[in-house]
């Protein structure tokens, strides 16, 4: 799906310095076109003046602050641009999407005080955001299951610099955050912190420690200068159960409030030492930023397939370069292409995937109405049309089996409607077209069990996948078999697949991240820690211990210590995980000689005993469905 960039302009009421420099307003709005007049041109043909005094920009929001008719409601203005333009950006974020807004303009026009709020915890762009997600997590229905988990992380761009603004390092390790490229995610900042959140309280916290921590700096202009691109990136994430197969959708979300652009004139400067490097380097991303939005914007006027452009990025993806179809208005014949400059400024190698790529954006271009702003003023409202003209493509992101999966269940109603269609229809007319029909039915039949088919081959393999990724085995698969004999932990899906677990003697951690080691197990589900849990296996005793904030139950008791686990045992690591603890007859009679036989006579079927009696060492087996388990 093909989204433009939204674009919207906010003009601020002028301030109190303007006025008294004697500014005038020079900004007029109708609906959703700013005018611009230059107070120096008369603009009049007949005495042989043929500049354009005014100048006419259309947006997709417009909030005119300086106008006399404006609602002075700081409040109110707030709450009106969260509602269209917040909502859309929340919208789609639930969706599966990822989605950025930034703000842009000249330094002291009010970015911060739109997307942060100032001063602190004020109403703000990023606090309604925040606010309405989790009025919609409280909202959600019990029934449609779905467990959310928001992971916050927020950054400034410091003179090309990436710091981590919720991490209080010593001074020398502040800036020392490298920027990487994930093949399939993109740009990422390796080793920055990431919270979870749970609540508002939590984020409105962490995002004044960033804000707090933030480099601002006095300049001729503003005060309050914010001196760095800043970056709140919101991790959604939302797991359920769809089909019977787990589902996760996961979108990313980037609030951009970028740092000011101003006059590179060292003499405005002069008593503000130290400014002069920062607003070079500012200025030297912002007009990176600026040729990103141009040539985006030249391609998307000239229309470039997608396919051609995927294919030319994903083939060069450091370079980012992408062919002209031949002959389509090529500027010269040296350029017979268009170089997107993303790595040419940290801000843009980040915001990559905002700018022409997969996420639906949108942007605020902030400016003044003073008159002797009209230069800058001018150069942000065109700033601000050519980022208008950006197309991108977003699509959801979700496993692309469970999607095919979706689509192809949906084929399969929309045949049944068909072929209820057609029986309902009367018999004279069905008589009529008998032969085609029963032609027709048994080609639909036939595409209903190839397409049926299709899905439980698909199931097995996103099963299969799965359990790859938990580290188990699927029974069929080379070299497994249901009950090797060195194996302690088995698994057990809904759909009858059983699987192993390996759960060697010393210690064997459970947990989020695959740390690619024997003695870790990958679990699912979002509201898994990172480090969720370890069993500690020793001469037979097995001792479960969570790690701190872990949901962790043993036969449906919440656990926060090391528990000694029994035969039959059920076990619960995070929403979707569950087991049933089982122990070999060996190990059984190993135990019950050394007196602790209490703790093993009970639970037990026989079927699983003479199962696990071929084994050599200890044993969990999954008993219940994921679905079952789900329904708790
Ligand atoms: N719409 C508005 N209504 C009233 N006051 C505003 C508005 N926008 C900004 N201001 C005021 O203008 C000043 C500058 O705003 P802000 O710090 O948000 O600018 P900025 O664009 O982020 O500047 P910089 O790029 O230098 O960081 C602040 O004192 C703020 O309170």
């Amino acid at each position: 799906m093909a989204s433009n960039i939204r674009v919207a302009v906010r003009v601020r009421p002028l301030n109190k310095k303007e006025r008294e420099a004697g500014a005038r307003n020079i900004i007029s709005s109708t609906g959703n076109t700013v005018s611009l007049t230059n107070v120096n041109v008369e603009g009049q043909a007949e005495y042989g003046d043929h500049r354009e005094r005014v100048k006419h920009f259309t947006f997709d929001y417009c909030y005119d602050g300086a106008s006399e008719h404006s609602d002075t409601d700081m409040v109110a203005c707030q709450e009106l641009i969260y509602q269209d333009m917040g909502t859309e950006v929340l919208q789609a974020a639930l969706e599966g999407y990822n989605a950025c807004m930034f703000a842009y303009g000249q330094t002291g026009t009010g970015k911060t005080y739109t997307m942060m709020g100032y001063p602190k915890s004020t109403i703000c762009f990023v606090s309604l955001l925040f606010q309405a997600l989790f009025s919609h997590i409280e909202e959600s229905p019990v029934e449609d299951n779905v467990t959310f988990r928001i992971e916050i992380s927020f950054l400034e761009i410091y003179n090309e610099r990436v710091r981590d603004l919720l991490q209080t390092r010593r001074r020398k390790e502040r800036y020392t955050l490298k920027v990487r490229e994930h093949p399939k995610h993109g740009p990422y900042v390796k080793d920055l912190s990431k919270y979870v959140v749970k609540d508002f309280s939590e984020i409105q916290a962490l995002i004044d420690r960033g804000n707090e921590n933030r480099t601002t700096a006095s300049t001729h202009m503003h005060k309050h200068s914010s001196r760095s691109h800043a970056i709140v990136t919101v991790n959604l994430s939302q797991a359920k159960f769809e089909d019977n197969l787990p589902s996760e959708i996961i979108s990313k979300v980037n609030l951009v409030d970028l740092a000011g652009s101003e006059r590179a004139d060292p003499s405005y400067h002069s008593e503000y030492k130290g400014r002069i490097k920062e607003g070079a380097y500012i200025n030297k991303s912002l007009v990176t930023l600026g040729n990103v939005i141009s040539v985006l914007a030249q391609r998307s006027l000239l229309n470039f397939s997608t396919e051609s452009i995927t294919s030319s990025q994903s083939a060069r993806s450091s370079v980012d370069f992408l062919e002209f179809p031949h002959r389509v208005n090529s500027p010269t014949r040296r350029t017979r292409g268009l170089y997107i400059p993303y790595r040419d400024s940290v801000l843009t190698w980040l915001l990559k995937d905002s700018l022409g790529g997969n996420s639906k954006t949108l942007m605020i271009a902030t400016i003044s109405p003073a008159s002797q702003y009209y230069g800058d003023t001018l150069s942000t409202l065109r700033y601000a049309q050519r980022a208008k003209s950006i197309v991108n493509k977003p699509k959801i992101n979700e496993d692309d089996n469970v999607r095919l999966i979706r689509e192809l269940r949906a084929q399969i109603e929309m045949l049944k409607r068909e072929l209820e269609k057609a029986r309902k229809l009367s018999p004279h007319y069905i008589r009529t077209i008998s032969t085609s029909f029963s032609q027709e039915e048994s080609e639909s039949n036939r595409r209903k069990e190839a397409i049926l088919e299709e899905i439980e081959i698909k199931k097995e393999q996103v099963v299969a996948e799965w359990l790859k990724k938990l580290g188990m085995q699927v029974p069929g698969s080379p070299g497994s078999s249901l009950y090797a004999t060195t194996s302690n932990l088995v698994f057990c899906l809904e759909n009858g697949l059983k699987v192993q677990h390996e759960l060697k003697e010393g210690r064997t951690f459970f947990g989020r991240d695959d740390q690619q080691s024997d003695h870790f197990k990958e679990l699912m589900g979002s509201d898994v820690l990172p480090n969720h849990c370890h069993i500690d296996s020793e001469d037979g005793e097995i001792r479960l211990s969570p790690e701190v904030g872990a949901l962790c139950y043993v036969n449906s008791q919440i656990i926060t210590e090391p528990v000694l686990l029994k035969h039959g045992d059920k076990i619960q690591m995070g929403k979707l995980n569950t087991f049933t603890f089982q122990q070999t007859q060996e190990i059984i009679e190993k135990l019950t000689n050394s007196g602790l036989e209490s703790r093993l006579s009970v639970q037990c079927s026989s079927e699983d005993v003479s199962r696990s009696s071929s084994m050599n060492d200890l044993t969990m087996v999954s008993s219940s469905s994921f679905k079952t388990y789900d329904q708790k």
